[in-house]
């Protein structure tokens, strides 16, 4: 790999938090979830922080996270809101490879079903989730390569993305 770092972006339920954790062992790189930062500098649990602090704040410690993190030759796995910031975007690709895991919001629905960590799901789950994704996609899209996570194992999406990552170093190596 190059030393770069590798973005992970997608809708709730993509798998961004499982996948990272996998390809981080697969390529013994040190994996951070802006999430998981988020509640531990906080002390709180993300749903309590929309309650009590709101999304807005949510989103500024969200943005704060990623441009603190000054990592080499380590995967960042993103909350799936934090496309909706312009700079967030501008961000990820100018300091490393974002990979956005796309899935059907039928499967993301099956995976989430019976979830309530995700606040932003509480209510009208089936409708928000198709509305939301529509909303987000152009920005998912923007990503330096897409996998989409629908209907397959997290092993065959490990060795997609290793595929992936493996060309692309070949090429970026022949660029230097
Ligand atoms: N490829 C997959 N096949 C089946 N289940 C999966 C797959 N990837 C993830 N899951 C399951 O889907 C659920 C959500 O996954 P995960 O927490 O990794 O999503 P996420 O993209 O990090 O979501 P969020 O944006 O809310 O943090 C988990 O229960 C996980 O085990
Ligand atoms: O898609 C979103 O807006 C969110 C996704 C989660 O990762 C958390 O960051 C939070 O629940 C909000
Ligand atoms: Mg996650």
């Amino acid at each position: 790999m190059t030393g770069e770092t590798i973005y992970l972006t997608g809708f709730m339920g993509a798998g961004k938090t499982t996948i990272g954790k996998k390809l981080g062992e697969e390529l013994s790189m040190t994996v951070v979830d802006t999430d998981k930062m988020i509640e531990e500098i906080c002390q709180k649990k993300i749903s309590d922080i929309f309650k009590e602090d709101g999304e807005v704040r949510f989103r500024e410690y969200e943005s704060r996270i990623l441009k603190s993190l000054s990592l080499k030759h380590a995967i960042v796995t993103t909350g799936g809101g934090i496309i909706n910031s312009q700079e967030n975007r501008r961000f990820m690709k100018e300091n490393g490879i974002v990979i956005y895991l796309h899935c059907d919001p039928k499967v993301i629905l099956r995976r989430l079903r019976d979830d309530t960590t995700r606040p932003l799901l509480e209510k009208n789950k089936d409708k928000t989730v198709v509305n939301m994704l529509d909303a987000r996609l152009p920005y998912y899209l923007e990503a330096d390569y897409t996998v989409n996570t629908t209907m397959k194992s997290v092993d065959t999406i490990i060795t997609e993305m290793t595929h992936f990552l493996n060309r692309y170093s070949f090429c970026w190596a022949q660029h230097k």
